[in-house]
């Protein structure tokens, strides 16, 4: 991997060519840019990068200003080739910028959902990878999962029935054109009213403990990977419902159904991780990560190897030309043809530039102006 640089903090949108948007999220989207002065840094830095643009008005309106900072240090300090690269932030009084690397081969959701669902190999081959950066963030101390009821006593009435969605599902793992995950979204919660609209989420991860409310470890992490390796296999998770209640209640009962073409050893692995006992979840035991890269289903895996991105890849991103959908001549939208027509885009929808501008805000009341 390259040398991880770092633009300046005193860089600004004008700084960058703006390109098509990659996809939208809760609170803004992310773009693809191009750093004008990107020559001074030869090879270090990527040409094209994904921008993601976070509105701050809806950040402090969700109160999410504690979780976007959280993000951003998480991401700068990661440095691991299969989570996704940050190469500085910046703001203007509207929106809060993170620079990151732009990872091409689309969603790893999109991938499973055409799918169906994979064949043990593939199953491996995509855990292996998500195990290797849980070992890498516990040894930092980094949780992947998300803290959300950690307010306690402090939390007000109406917020007890919140819950966190957990982090870890197809949605936040991307693919690179080498076909290998990149892992994004670090340190983003967001609150979950337990209800039984559409406002839940994806609550298919949640840990038992996370619904007791009896603490939200590492350990949950593994209760994820359980929950994801599940899915890859079958197509859908171990616990579904119509509705988010009775999800809950089938990860509390903790009953789950493996259908007979299930894989052995990764029955084992998925039983061994989905235990509710956090003194029986391989992952929380004496060996740590270890004991789970160590399970035989993990058998075939060369951890370094696959850090390395040395193992050959059964599926790799298909990666074709593409046109714009907006003929308006202007600078701004050649350099967005430009863009769109490189093949590395392909795996993106196409998101309209229409949003309006967000409120600006106030610097006197800036919960980000040391940012
Ligand atoms: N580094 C990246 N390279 C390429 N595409 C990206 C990158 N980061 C995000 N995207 C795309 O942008 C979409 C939105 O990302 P973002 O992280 O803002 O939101 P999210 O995870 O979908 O939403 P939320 O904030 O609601 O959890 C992603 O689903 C993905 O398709």
């Amino acid at each position: 991997m390259p040398p991880k640089v770092l633009l300046p903090h005193n860089v600004t949108k004008d700084d960058f060519e703006w390109g098509q948007t990659l996809g939208t999220g809760s609170f803004g989207r992310v773009r693809v840019a191009r750093y004008k002065k990107r020559a001074d840094y030869g090879s270090d830095l990527p040409d094209r990068l994904a921008i993601k643009c976070l509105k701050k008005a809806a950040l402090i309106k969700m109160k999410q200003v504690d979780h976007i900072n959280n993000e951003k240090n998480i991401l700068l300090i990661l440095d691991h080739p299969l989570t996704v690269r940050c190469y500085g932030s910046f703001q203007d009084d509207r929106y809060l910028f993170l620079i990151l690397e732009l990872v091409g081969g689309g969603e790893f959701f999109t991938h499973l959902r055409r799918q169906g669902r994979f064949d043990t190999e593939s199953a491996r081959f995509y855990s292996a990878q998500i195990c290797d950066i849980f070992d890498y963030l516990h040894s930092r101390n980094i949780i992947y999962r998300q803290a959300k009821t950690e307010r306690g006593r402090r939390r007000r009435r109406h917020e007890r029935a919140c819950l966190p969605v957990s982090d870890l599902k197809p949605e936040n793992m991307l693919l690179d054109r080498d076909g290998y995950v990149k892992l994004t979204n670090f340190g983003f919660a967001k609150v979950v009213e337990f209800r039984t609209d559409t406002l839940c989420g994806t609550p298919e991860y949640i840990a038992p403990e996370v619904l007791l409310n009896k603490g939200h470890g590492k350990p949950v992490d593994w209760w994820t990977l359980g929950i994801l390796i599940y899915e890859m296999i079958v197509g859908y998770p171990p616990f579904v419902d119509e509705d988010p209640m009775g999800i809950y209640q089938k990860i509390l009962a903790g009953k789950i159904v493996f259908p007979r073409f299930f894989d052995r050893d990764a029955k084992s692995l998925v039983k061994k991780l989905l235990q509710a006992d956090l003194s029986k979840r391989l992952g929380n035991l004496k060996g740590g990560s270890q004991d789970v890269k160590d399970h035989r289903w993990f058998g075939p895996i060369h951890f370094d190897d696959l850090r390395n991105k040395r193992l050959p890849v059964k599926y790799k991103p298909h990666l074709k030309a593409q046109t714009s959908h907006d003929d308006t001549p202007c600078t701004e939208r050649d350099f967005q043809r430009d863009m769109l027509s490189a093949d590395d885009l392909s795996n993106f929808e196409f998101y309209p530039d229409s949003e309006e501008l967000p409120p600006a805000i106030n610097p006197a009341h800036d919960p980000f102006k040391d940012w």
